[in-house]
């Protein structure tokens, strides 16, 4: 039989963000999105344009400059969303508008306070709407898998009249399960009459953790697109992982007779950066991604692997873009050896990138014994999270004990000159925040912090990440270092960094003028 194909939409940039405390900026979301086209993903949503000026813009920008994949924009039903969303993908090569409204009782009663009539004229007036636009409609019944199914039919049999071309069914509060909801995509398919007009689409959280089976039981009764995030990522719980979707299409080939035609080799790079500028961890027993993912502990494992990886391994690390050869360069490796190093892990950059990432590696070879790729792919993700750069860290001084108080001082190089403040604490990590916040001079707001090494070993490389907050907006920083201190602050800067390129300087009361000179 031959293998069906499966459309990927990415909605890292629009559900993903809605992970509670990630909020990124333009120019972070345009570098996932050049990713996810590397990835070659079918479509990626690249925000909710009518939410802020601020998703206008990433939408707007990623439409012009992200070419490959189809660019949709989030609407409600309404006339100001749809014609936002337009205006901000216009620009893209392969434009969508992605129109939804909820179709369940209890949306319909408690929030949007309308009958089953109403919503059938409001469904319908949004897509005819929409594709006045646009020649790519889809449309969604918010928490379809709670609604009626025949009145699910009704709506879609609408939006496909009025001209949607893909109609999701979102199991939007995670509530279904793997049965039920091939049964669900088997009814919508057995009773809308103009289904063969348009693909089916699912969109699966997480709440129980069966987003990537419920959406693997939609693909195998017949779903032609399926929306998901990297790393999981999204509303509550997160919706459906792609690297685990995906790697299960392609490991379970013959099963589902159903292929996704993304560059797998690119999955991993890509998951790092997303957590990266997200400030979301990864955890290690992630299927796929995870640090444990293709580890093996034990003595009977190892021996199993060493003989022949298949006995333990359903899929290879190479086929995700994870090196098995752990050890790549050290101190005595030159250009070329590097060059070739970023091509193998599926980068490609311009000459000045390349050298600026090869004096990184230089400098960290010479205070590290073994420089790994996960190191290198820090390096790489550490060069995006850093712009842009108000300040820089350009010294920092700690000194704490059981029974002294920690105390920290530090120096920030700005375009302005240099700003130097001193700081206590109740620990290193607080005293030299301190320190910080008084050399920019103004109350930063600390949400919250985290320190992990990258790779094992006492010369492991620190990677913390900082959350702050402003105007209710969380901002996370992230700083690399061997030195865990070091790490810290450079995160602690780089969060202040992105949070000033948004809010711009704080208002002079409320700034003290900081501790600068030039
Ligand atoms: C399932 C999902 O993930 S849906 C996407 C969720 N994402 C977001 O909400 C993104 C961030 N949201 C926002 O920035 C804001 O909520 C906005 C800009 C979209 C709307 O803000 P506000 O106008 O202040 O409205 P608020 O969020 O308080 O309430 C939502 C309104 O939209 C209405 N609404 C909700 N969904 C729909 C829909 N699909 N179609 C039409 N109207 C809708 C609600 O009934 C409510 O209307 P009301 O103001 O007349 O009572
Ligand atoms: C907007 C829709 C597709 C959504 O995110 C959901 O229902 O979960
Ligand atoms: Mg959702």
């Amino acid at each position: 039989m031959e293998a069906r194909r499966i459309q990927i939409f990415d909605t890292t940039l629009r559900d993903g963000e809605q992970t509670p405390g990630v909020s990124l900026q333009t120019e972070e979301k345009v570098e996932i999105a050049l990713a996810l086209a590397k990835l070659q993903v079918d479509v990626i949503e690249a925000g909710f344009p009518v939410a802020s000026p601020g998703d206008f813009e990433a939408v707007s920008q990623i439409a012009a400059r992200v070419k490959g994949p189809t660019i949709a924009a989030l609407a409600r039903a309404t006339e100001k969303d749809i014609e936002t969303a337009y205006k901000a993908v216009k620009r893209a090569d392969k434009p969508r508008i992605h129109t939804f409204i909820a179709t369940s009782d209890i949306h319909l009663k408690h929030k949007l306070q309308m009958t089953r009539a109403e919503l059938l004229e409001r469904a319908e007036k949004a897509v005819r709407y929409a594709k006045s636009l646009v020649a790519d409609v889809e449309f969604s019944a918010e928490d379809a898998s709670r609604s009626d199914w025949d009145f699910l039919c009704q709506v879609y049999e609408r939006a496909i009249a009025a001209g949607a071309n893909v109609i999701n069914i979102p199991d939007t509060v995670g509530y279904t399960t793997p049965v039920e909801f091939g049964a669900l995509i088997t009814y919508v398919r057995e009773h809308v009459p103009n289904i063969n007009e348009a693909v089916i689409s699912v969109h699966c959280h997480d709440d129980l953790g069966m987003a990537v089976a419920n959406s693997l039981a939609a693909v195998a009764a017949g779903a032609g697109q399926v929306e998901c995030t990297i790393n999981g990522l999204g509303e509550r719980a997160g919706n459906a992982a792609m690297e685990e979707l995906v790697m299960a299409l392609q490991t379970r080939r013959e099963y589902y007779h159903a292929v996704a035609t993304i560059n797998t080799r690119q999955i991993y790079r890509t998951s790092r950066l997303v957590s990266a500028l997200t400030g979301i961890a990864v955890p290690p027993n992630k299927a796929v991604v995870g640090d444990n993912a293709f580890a093996h502990e034990s003595g009977i494992h190892q021996h199993g692997v060493l003989n022949n990886p298949l006995t333990y391994e359903i899929m290879s690390p190479e086929s995700v873009g994870v090196s098995r050869n752990a050890i790549v360069l050290g101190k005595h490796s030159g250009r070329h050896a590097f060059e070739e190093r970023l091509k193998y892990l599926g980068y490609e950059f311009d000459v000045d990138t390349i050298n600026t990432l090869f004096a990184k590696f230089k400098d960290l070879a010479d205070r590290k014994k073994m420089v790994f790729d996960r190191d290198i792919e820090a390096l790489i993700v550490e060069k995006s999270a850093v712009r842009p750069e108000w300040y820089t860290l350009t010294y920092h001084h700690v000194a704490s004990g059981n029974n002294i108080l920690a105390t920290a001082s530090v120096q920030l190089r700005t375009s302005a000159g240099v700003a130097e403040a001193a700081g206590c604490g109740t620990g290193p990590v607080d005293a030299v925040f301190k320190a910080v916040e008084q050399a920019v001079g103004f109350p930063v707001g600390l949400k919250d912090y985290q320190l992990k090494a990258v790779t094992s070993g006492e010369d492991a490389l620190g990677e913390a990440t900082a959350w702050i907050e402003r105007d209710g907006r969380i901002f996370s920083g992230r700083g690399l270092a061997i030195d865990v201190i070091e790490a810290s602050a450079k995160a602690y800067v780089n969060a202040i960094n992105k949070m000033l390129a948004v809010c711009g300087f704080p208002a002079i009361e409320e700034a003290k003028g900081g501790n600068h000179h030039g």
